[in-house]
């Protein structure tokens, strides 16, 4: 079975400040990629640079901050950005395709389904696929935004081996290097705990978005599925490899447990929560430690419209997210039953399908 990669490169590495794609640095990438391709590697690439590539043309003077002047400055950059891979790539005799996805196709079994197979056929055929979000089309609550969490999704639904988010620092550092030269460099995550999440701040550069921050989000989605991450620098001739085998640049983040089933990641990574319950201090401690489902009892609070089937969000009083669930309850009902021992609750309801507010087969904890 063949060796496969997804790697992310950000705008910071692919663009100037001012706005506009640095070619000698898509060039340098292109070669990156065709030797890893040469090697028998199959790569799939995840680029940013659509906005940071368009402005300028489209007569913006920065990076525009409206959701309508970043699509259009996307439109114009994304066509830029494929001819300028196009034509950096052939040189090295690699054929690329260009695949746009948002968030709600990954929301749609039937579209992940198609996705899926188109890139499985460009990676029999040798062809790179290119990804970038569909920016022209995706609306705000639906975007990704920054393109370290589509990597990540994309790196599951491929089942890669390794997922390398190339940016313009060398990693993970106990505080962003920018402001604090002293800062200590993180060679090796075995674990995203909170105080990973602690040190890591946002965007270092005005062409940049998500920061260190979504690197760490993205680190997290893909460990979870099974896929271990290389963040860091790539600039000279052969690092790219060297990443891919253990000796680049930047923080590894291992991943120890096996691949979270699919529904699981559908969970925790791409549903949309329709709600939020509150639990307390027991069913937190059955949720997060206990692998128990969450009873009537141990819910204090409900938020929100939903209905049996849907997906809500689940904290502690504190507004700590503690995971995500399906819950078997509408809304109006639970409101009924919160907080009542289950004794309680058989007397009270009668066609309900389960007891428990969330089973443990449609739970995900996300608690660091
Ligand atoms: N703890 C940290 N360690 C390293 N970099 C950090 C940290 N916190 C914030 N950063 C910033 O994250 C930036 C990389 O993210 P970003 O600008 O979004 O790049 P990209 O466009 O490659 O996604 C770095 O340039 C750095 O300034
Ligand atoms: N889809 C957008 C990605 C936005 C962005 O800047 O992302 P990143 O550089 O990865 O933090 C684009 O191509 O401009």
């Amino acid at each position: 079975m063949q060796r496969r990669i997804v790697v992310k490169i950000g705008s910071s590495s692919l663009t100037t400040p001012e706005g506009g794609l640095n070619r000698d640095s898509i060039a340098y990438f292109a070669a990156e990629l065709a030797a890893l391709k040469s090697a028998e590697i199959q790569v799939v690439l995840v680029t940013s640079g659509a906005v940071a590539a368009g402005f300028r043309e489209i007569g913006y003077q920065e990076r525009p901050k409206l959701l309508h002047e970043k699509q259009a400055a996307a439109a114009v950059g994304q066509a830029l950005l494929m001819q300028t891979y196009r034509e950096a790539l052939v040189v090295h005799g690699v054929s690329a395709a260009q695949v746009l996805l948002t968030r709600s196709d990954f929301q749609n079994r039937k579209r992940m389904g198609n996705a899926s197979m188109a890139l499985e056929e460009l990676l029999t055929r040798g062809i790179l696929p290119i990804i970038n979000e569909n920016d022209t089309v995706s609306v705000d609550e639906l975007k990704f935004g920054d393109n370290d969490t589509l990597s990540a999704l994309v790196a599951n639904l491929i089942k890669a081996d390794q997922l390398l988010i190339l940016t313009d620092t060398d990693g993970l550092y106990t505080r962003d290097p920018r402001i604090d030269p002293s800062a200590v460099h993180i060679g090796t995550v075995k674990e995203i705990t909170e105080e990973i999440y602690g040190i890591a701040g946002g965007a270092g550069t005005s062409v940049g978005t998500g920061g260190m921050r979504s690197k760490i989000d993205a680190a997290k989605i893909a460990s979870r599925g099974g896929v271990p991450v290389f963040v860091g620098k790539v600039n000279l001739p052969g690092e790219l490899r060297q990443s891919v085998d253990g000796h680049g640049r930047g923080t590894y983040f291992e991943t120890h447990s096996s691949a979270l089933p699919r529904k699981k990641q559908w969970l925790g990574f791409i549903s949309t929560p329709i709600g939020t319950l509150t639990v307390d201090a027991g069913a937190e401690e059955a949720l997060i430690h206990g692998g128990r489902s969450l009873l009537p009892v141990g819910v204090r609070g409900a938020k929100g419209h939903f209905q049996t089937g849907d997906v809500v969000e689940v904290q502690n009083p504190d507004g700590e997210v503690l995971g995500r669930g399906i819950v078997n309850y509408d809304a109006e009902l639970l409101q009924d039953i919160l907080g009542l021992p289950s004794s309680e609750v058989m007397k009270r309801v009668n066609d309900v399908h389960r007891l428990e507010v969330i089973h443990r087969d449609e739970w995900i904890s996300l608690k660091s």
